[in-house]
């Protein structure tokens, strides 16, 4: 349904602002975790666990485009679970702070 042109314009193309249009297209958690009675029972621990991960990787690394690479992602699979292809990227500490905050969690 996440892939579906009746739903989407464009679905297989990565366009995060689609959702922040002043008419937004349906945000994916309203069909990924299903319906009714149905409904996935784990959906906020899930939606939770991703946020706290994003979260805690961007609060110490920065994620950019590989300098000598570019970051095309031309061939984002297809299946149960949906990833780009291998790209380079480059991740480096952004904050001085980051390598107290790293070391913090490794000692728990
Ligand atoms: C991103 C993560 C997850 C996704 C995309 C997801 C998606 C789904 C979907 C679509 C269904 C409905 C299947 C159907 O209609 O038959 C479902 C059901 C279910 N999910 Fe999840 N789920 C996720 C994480 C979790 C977690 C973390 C738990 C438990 C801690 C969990 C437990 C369950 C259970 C027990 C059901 C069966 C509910 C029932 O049939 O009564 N899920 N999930």
């Amino acid at each position: 349904m996440n892939h579906d042109p009746e739903v989407y314009s464009d679905p297989m193309s990565f366009r995060p602002e689609r959702f922040m249009d002043p008419n937004p297209e349906m945000d994916p958690p309203e069909a990924c975790f299903g319906f009714c009675r149905r409904i996935c029972p784990g959906r906020v621990l899930a939606d939770a666990s991703v946020f706290i991960s994003c979260a805690m990787v961007l609060a110490v690394f920065n994620i950019s485009k590989d300098p000598e690479d570019s970051f095309i992602v031309t061939d984002p699979s297809t299946g149960i679970i949906s990833h780009p292809s291998v790209f380079k990227c480059s991740i480096s500490l952004h904050l001085d702070r980051a390598v107290a905050l790293i070391q913090a969690d490794e000692r728990r």
